[in-house]
């Protein structure tokens, strides 16, 4: 065991309100937008094909030329009620925006660089917009903020010189200032989402990481802050050098998720951030130059997070006139039409301690009534569902969230084994089963002598 000055802080899962609330969420909606937005992946008649908010480093762009979008950054047509209105109607219960992305442009008037929305022909304050439009939704605010910053002169990736010291120490109170203006100017933002914290300078600076969360909490109390942020006194980041998560949870879930059988995650708070398109976060102008995973997928993702009791944040990326892709609006409703159906197995739910994985689909469970769920997506061509109970439980009814009177037979045929026969009816959509538990009897079944 290491002694760490600036390692996690504290273990196991956070018990306030304010956590608990960010748990509860469970489904959120992450949006990236910045000046990326503009060339959309394409630059000089060239389409590249990795990810969008990338296309300064694919397409070899310098600063001087790239920070001159800000000119042209001017969403007219951008309205945060109906962005709100859209994230309400998806299900989500919390959104995560770029504050700054890698490219160092900032989409709130900071007064410690000239690089932000301030300086654009719209120069109106999104960030402030995004977070009024949003919270009258009654949805969650969080801020995403890159700590790689592209475009500041102080930036650096390691620190090999003096010069390279006495640089970066400028930069780290430059990023400071910023996150200290956003978490004082924004009183209602929930929760800090902290990218670009991947490099030897930062890893070389592990105090700077814990001083800023412990600065965020002071200014606002309950405040989540995510593992990505947090180096340790040796470098070691997300997991301190004895193991430990730093920060509140885990965000190491980007475009994946954990296995359905993964027992680790289920111990701490984490959440997965996913995106449409396989790997594009900035809006790109051609949808399908990559696989773009359907409603159904992500429905399925997001169910397997919350059966893993963490939380799902699905991306979007608003077109450069400040309107959202129908594609993207298109998905939002399909998951939108589940959610007003079934959203009761998502919401304030998780892990459902115990239940083995199933081949049907996944449990869920109230985290407070302790209501079980199943949540099926494979019908078997039997038609019906074997369901391995928690060891000394078994079924006593079963029914559909969605038509609680349409009958489910529920019959125990052996220790921790029940059917569930179904209706011989066609499913389009993955549907909710709420299970009612008893304590079996326990010398009703003679295990054999082997
Ligand atoms: C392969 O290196 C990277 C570096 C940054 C990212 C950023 N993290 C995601 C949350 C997006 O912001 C993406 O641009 C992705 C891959």
């Amino acid at each position: 065991k290491k002694l760490l000055k600036y390692g996690a802080q504290y273990e196991g899962k956070r018990t306030d309100a304010a956590m608990q609330k960010w748990r509860s969420n469970r489904f959120g909606q992450f949006i990236h937008w910045g000046l990326y937005a503009i060339p959309g992946g394409e630059w000089k008649g060239k389409t590249y094909t990795y990810a969008a908010e990338f296309l300064k480093s694919s397409a070899h762009i310098p600063n001087s030329t790239w920070d001159s979008l800000q000119y042209q950054f001017n969403p007219v047509k951008f309205d945060p009620k109906t962005w709100a209105k859209m994230a309400k109607k998806m299900g989500v219960k919390y959104m995560t925006i770029t504050t700054k992305h890698h490219e160092g442009f900032c989409l709130w008037p900071t007064q410690y660089t000239k690089f932000n929305i301030g300086n654009t022909p719209y120069k109106k304050d999104i960030i402030k917009a995004l977070v009024d439009a949003y919270n009258s939704e009654g949805i969650d605010v969080n801020f995403y903020y890159s700590v790689l910053d592209w475009h500041h002169p102080d930036w650096r990736y390691d620190i090999k010189t003096k010069e390279d010291s006495i640089a970066f120490s400028r930069y780290l109170t430059f990023a400071q200032n910023q996150l200290k203006e956003l978490a004082e100017n924004y009183p209602s933002v929930k929760g800090f989402w902290f990218d670009g914290t991947w490099d030897q300078s930062i890893k070389k600076n592990g105090w700077w990481t814990l001083q800023v969360e412990q600065m965020l909490k002071s200014i606002r109390p309950g405040v989540v802050v995510n593992s990505r942020l947090r180096a340790d006194d040796y470098g070691a980041r997300h997991f301190d050098s004895n193991g430990k998560m730093m920060g509140d949870y885990e965000s190491g879930y980007e475009r994946r998720l954990p296995s359905p059988t993964d027992t680790q995650v289920i111990h701490r708070d984490w959440e997965a951030c996913m995106t449409i398109p396989e790997n594009q976060w900035g809006y790109h102008k051609k949808w399908d130059i990559s696989y773009t995973k359907t409603p159904l997928e992500l429905i399925e993702m997001l169910v397997q997070t919350t059966s893993l009791g963490g939380n799902f944040l699905l991306n979007f990326g608003p077109k450069p006139d400040g309107t959202i892709r129908i594609e993207e609006q298109q998905i939002a409703e399909h998951i939108g039409n589940w959610m007003k159906i079934n959203s009761a197995a998502i919401y304030n739910a998780g892990h459902a301690k115990g239940w083995p994985r199933q081949d049907w689909g996944y449990f869920t469970q109230n985290e407070t009534t302790g209501k079980l769920y199943a949540v099926v997506f494979n019908i078997p061509i039997s038609g019906i569902l074997k369901i391995q109970t928690l060891e000394g439980i078994t079924i006593s009814k079963a029914s559909f969230l969605e038509k609680p009177d349409v009958p489910i037979t529920v019959k125990e045929i052996a220790k921790k084994q029940v059917n569930l026969y179904l209706p011989q009816q066609s499913f389009s959509e993955p549907f909710v089963i709420i299970l009612d538990t008893i304590n079996e009897n326990k010398n009703k079944y003679i295990d054999a002598k082997t």
